[in-house]
């Protein structure tokens, strides 16, 4: 882990802040939405159960020494935090610590019956199937008649605000934006990222997904789009190698999204195509790597990570954890200059995020100072703002 020096790591230990209101309310109301999504047995309910004592009430305990990952965690800080409170840890480390317990609680990493059954699909399933992305989708045959830079840039909206789980390529009689969405965003350097992604393009677009549903597939249709005209050669679409943060995307909910674009017909199907076509020779890739789980900033990153994203033209990175991890996870005043925050990053990168935790950078002052007017510090964590940001 590194030591790097900057604004105070987020904790979660003060009452009334948005941090610990995620650890005291929002992880045990995780925990009982697991119980009831699932039959499980006695022995995982017991297990639930005693990860909600021990989350809110107890201390970190360190994994059992049979643990397939134990030494992996060590790396990340397991013995540094063992022994004290979940809400005296780095916020982002406890968040993490919470997903990674959950699973074995669940029996996700086995041996047995529950191995690999994620406990969140029941609810990533629903929100796939549901009428409001049948919507969604049928609004992409309005699309299709665009000219191809209009098309591009409502998908990357669409993607944007996707991680709202609100996708912004819907469109309105006016024209190919969202008119209300537009002006929500408190920085935007979009044309930097089309000036990455060129008309015709031969390099390499790493996306870091956030979550799946609603936000991977405007995500995956953006990137069918980018790989159809040709502003891209490839594609590495990063995924979790487990479920995580509830609703983030793994390979099983990549496949699923791919299966829900090419059964939904229309200009639908026509992307869902393009991405099986494109998964299957090469120009998409699927990497699921075990640093896309860990509880560090992306400062902290292995050399194998840092090689892929120093090849690409450019880095895109989805949603607000991804933005935490990006800049880290700190009290960061809001005018520090990304490029300062993300200066460390080994290539082009680029933030596509709505503001759902404290942590912001890159904002002018006037900026701030409007959106605190208007309603306090509620515009850092209420998800109706977004960013578009970008270092080349
Ligand atoms: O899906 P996203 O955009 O990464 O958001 C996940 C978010 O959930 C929270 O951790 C709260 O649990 C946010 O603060 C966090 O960053």
């Amino acid at each position: 882990m590194s030591e790097t020096p900057g604004a105070p790591v987020i904790h979660a230990d003060r009452p009334g802040t948005f941090p610990h209101s995620v650890l005291a309310e929002r992880h045990p109301a995780i925990l009982r939405q697991v119980r009831d999504a699932l039959p499980y047995g006695p022995g995982q309910r017991r297990a639930l159960d005693a990860l909600l004592t021990e989350c809110t009430e107890g201390t970190v305990e360190p994994l059992p020494a049979g643990a397939h990952d134990r030494e992996r965690w060590q790396t990340w800080g397991m013995d540094t935090y063992a022994g004290r409170s979940w809400f005296d840890v780095p916020w982002l480390w406890a968040e993490s610590w919470f997903y990674r317990r959950l699973l074995d609680a669940v029996g996700y990493f086995g041996p047995g019956a529950w191995q690999g059954v994620d406990p969140f699909r029941p609810s990533k399933l629903a929100e796939l199937g549901s009428p409001a992305t049948d919507e969604e989708l049928a609004a992409l045959d309005d699309l299709a008649g665009r000219p191809e830079h209009e098309r591009a840039r409502a998908l990357l909206h669409g993607s944007l605000w996707g991680n709202r789980a609100d996708l912004g390529f819907r469109l309105s009689a006016e024209g190919a934006e969202d008119k209300a969405a537009v002006p929500a965003l408190v920085a935007d350097d979009s044309e930097r990222l089309w000036a990455l992604l060129g008309a015709s393009g031969t390099g390499t677009l790493c996306l870091v997904a956030d979550n799946a549903g609603r936000e991977l597939v405007p995500d995956l249709l953006l990137l069918a789009h980018l790989l159809a005209h040709g502003r891209i050669g490839r594609a590495v679409l990063h995924v979790k190698p487990y479920p995580y943060y509830v609703s983030d995307a793994t390979t099983a909910d990549v496949l699923d999204a791919v299966h829900r674009l090419t059964g939904a017909g229309g200009a639908a199907a026509g992307y869902g195509r393009e991405l099986r076509a494109a998964l299957t020779d090469g120009r998409l890739t699927l990497r699921a790597h075990p640093f896309s789980c860990a509880p560090l900033p992306y400062q902290d990153m292995p050399d194998d990570l840092r090689a892929d994203f120093a090849a690409a033209a450019v880095t895109v990175l989805k949603g607000d954890l991804n933005y935490r991890r990006l800049v880290g996870d700190r009290h960061w005043p809001a005018t520090t200059p990304f490029d300062e925050a993300t200066g460390y990053f080994p290539g082009p990168v680029a933030a596509l995020r709505t503001l759902k935790s404290d942590v912001v950078t890159g904002l002018d002052a006037g900026t701030e100072a409007a959106l605190t007017a208007a309603g306090g510090q509620r515009w850092r964590t209420g998800g109706t703002h977004a960013l578009i940001q970008v270092r080349t």
